[in-house]
């Protein structure tokens, strides 16, 4: 199989404290991975040396063959738990500096998907809802042509008939090529995105698989098995 993403004994640290536990982590090419964990488990961590804003302390992670560096950032679409955008700007400020910051930004594809959204450009980003900065986010991030995307936490601030809206969203834009990595403890909405699925706990692979055949196997849905493993 071809993978996107390949992690193998990825260990981070800070200073005594061991964060990432030799994980062992693979995303084939065209599918969607779910890193799932309760609060502090290392997901971020994880998600930030992909990005490559963070080294591991050891351990190897290939993205589409290479470290992380200048051409794995290029490839990268990332969506931090954080509001990046300043507060000065307008939606149209927010997509301009996207468009020049990345030379694959589609701004088009970003127009069709504020309108869907229901945002306009005009609007200023410090009169936006925290809802909706998060549809500005994932509009923003969407519409780069990366070869993966990672989202740290999507939607958790989505209220659920939007949510269940933006989920069709995601599958609607990703094409077969692309890949995902979507951390969440939020599992119930967001499972039928996934096609694969790591848990991780206090900075350790406790299980990971093929969603559909986890399910099969376990005779479960992935949010129970969820339950299972962090109760
Ligand atoms: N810069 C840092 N210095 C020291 N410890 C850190 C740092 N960043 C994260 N940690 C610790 O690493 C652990 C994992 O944090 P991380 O943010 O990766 O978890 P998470 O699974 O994303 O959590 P959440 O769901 O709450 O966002 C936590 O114990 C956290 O306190």
């Amino acid at each position: 199989m071809d993978f996107i993403l390949k992690a193998k004994k990825l260990s981070k640290n800070y200073y005594s404290k061991k964060v990432l536990k030799d994980i062992d982590i693979e995303v084939p090419r065209g599918k969607i991975l779910g890193l799932l964990g309760p609060n502090g488990s290392g997901k971020t961590t994880f998600i930030k040396i992909v990005a490559g804003l963070i080294r591991p302390s050891s351990g190897e992670i290939l993205i589409d063959g290479q470290k992380p560096g200048v051409y794995t950032k290029s490839i990268v679409s990332y969506l931090p738990d954080v509001n990046f955008l300043f507060k000065w700007m307008r939606i149209k400020d927010a997509m301009s500096f996207f468009k020049d910051f990345y030379p694959d930004f589609d701004i088009e594809k970003a127009r069709r998907l504020l309108e869907f959204m229901e945002l306009t450009e005009d609007k200023r980003i410090t009169t936006l809802s925290k809802g909706m900065v998060e549809k500005l986010h994932l509009t923003l991030v969407l519409s780069r042509k990366a070869k993966l995307y990672i989202l740290d936490e999507p939607l958790g601030g989505i209220d659920p008939v939007a949510r269940e809206k933006i989920i069709d969203a995601i599958v609607d834009n990703l094409n077969e090529e692309s890949s995902m990595i979507i951390s969440t403890h939020l599992v119930k909405d967001i499972e039928r995105l996934f096609d694969e699925v790591a848990f991780i706990s206090k900075g350790e692979i406790v299980l990971r698989g093929n969603a559909e055949e986890l399910r099969v196997e376990k005779h479960k849905s992935i949010e129970e098995i969820f339950r299972e493993v962090f109760q």
